[in-house]
């Protein structure tokens, strides 16, 4: 069995003030692109500096293609594109990433190729002569991203790698994210872009207060989340009660139905489910379910009880959506406090 490109073993690090990150366990395969997503404060830098090797971790082990986190044979797999980072202003942009390439040392010849090759890559082809003093925040960015392959790493840590970038940025770092990918690197990304995750990663964790909340494949989570829809003809309350108890679900009132209730009933707001069902309208009823199977069951079900289906329909939860009800209520070590 080939080994993991990322293993991690309760790894902890904690600060002086008790912040950062504990018993973080999880396993990276080679190729696959994991995102590791968290509020501010969360953890997420502080995991990423323990697997660079530039924190010490307070307990627990960590190891990058096998080879120990901190030493020098896991180093030489990698690329990192800091959160915060500052390059010398007064280099242009190709002396930035040749002086990257000289400390990973690269061979000259090879440099001498990748250098412009990877400035293309990463969109800043005709500017690599110019200043790093004369590039914006975007320019950077991409600059970083070119010194984090200059060592052509086969695992790359970015942290938040399109914070500085417009959409159209950040459809190009993707691109060159996916084909990363498509060569076989390991990508581990730190991104409050949750649509980055979503589009980029197979499997992702969500921490919060230092410690994974969930973790799993992009599509297991998100396809857990998916809300169905059922417009009810002929509602009375006695169906959601009923229909909670024959499939353990938890059945009730869609926002949705407001639209239909103030359509038929000349602006009035929906007061609840209750009122509204007393002269048997039409009502959208909502629940997470697992699955097509169980939607067709519930069908039945609903049909079976002598009301009338007119519709159903499923809402995918956004995984931003799912974020924000995940973490949101949790207690906040981080920067919210
Ligand atoms: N050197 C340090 N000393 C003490 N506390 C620290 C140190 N570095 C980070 N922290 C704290 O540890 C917690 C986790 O920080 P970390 O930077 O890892 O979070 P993060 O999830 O990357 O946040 P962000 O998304 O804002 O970058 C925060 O509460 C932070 O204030």
């Amino acid at each position: 069995m080939s080994v993991p490109a990322i293993e991690t073993w309760a790894l902890t690090k904690e600060y002086s003030n008790g912040r950062g990150c504990r018993d973080v366990s999880i396993t990276v395969g080679k190729g696959e692109a994991f995102g590791f997503l968290g509020p501010n404060g969360a953890g997420k830098s502080t995991l990423v500096k323990m697997l660079v090797g530039m924190i010490t971790p307070s307990s627990g082990r960590a190891a990058l293609l096998g080879y120990k986190i901190g030493s020098l044979a896991a180093k030489s797999q990698i690329g990192y594109l800091p959160e915060l980072y500052r390059y010398q202003e007064w280099m242009t942009g190709e002396e930035v990433v040749e002086l990257h390439a000289r400390l990973c040392r690269v061979e000259r010849s090879v440099t001498a190729k990748r250098v412009p090759a990877l400035l293309e890559e990463v969109g800043l082809g005709q500017r690599g002569r110019d200043r790093v003093k004369h590039y914006s925040k975007g320019m950077q960015q991409r600059l970083g991203l070119a010194c984090a392959l200059v060592n052509d790493p086969e695992i790359i840590f970015l942290d938040e790698p399109s914070s500085a970038l417009d959409p159209i940025g950040r459809r190009e770092v993707r691109n060159i994210l996916e084909k990363l990918k498509e060569r076989g690197k390991t990508i581990f990304l730190n991104s409050h872009l949750l649509e980055e995750v979503e589009l980029l990663c197979d499997r992702m964790a969500l921490l919060n207060n230092g410690v994974i909340l969930r973790h799993g494949s992009v599509s297991e989570v998100l396809r857990k989340q998916t809300k169905w829809l059922f417009k009810v003809g002929g509602f009375t309350p006695f169906l959601c009660i009923w229909l909670n108890e024959q499939t353990g679900l938890h059945f009730r009132l869609s926002s949705r139905q407001e639209q239909t209730f103030q359509g038929r009933n000349s602006g009035d707001q929906l007061p609840s489910g209750q009122s509204q069902s007393q002269d048997g309208s039409v009502v959208w009823l909502e629940a997470e379910l697992d699955s097509e199977e169980q939607a067709g069951w519930i069908n039945a079900l609903i049909v079976e009880q002598g009301m009338t289906l007119y519709e159903v329909t499923r809402e995918q939860e956004r995984l931003e959506e799912w974020f924000v009800n995940t973490v949101s209520g949790l207690d906040h070590r981080g920067e919210r406090e």
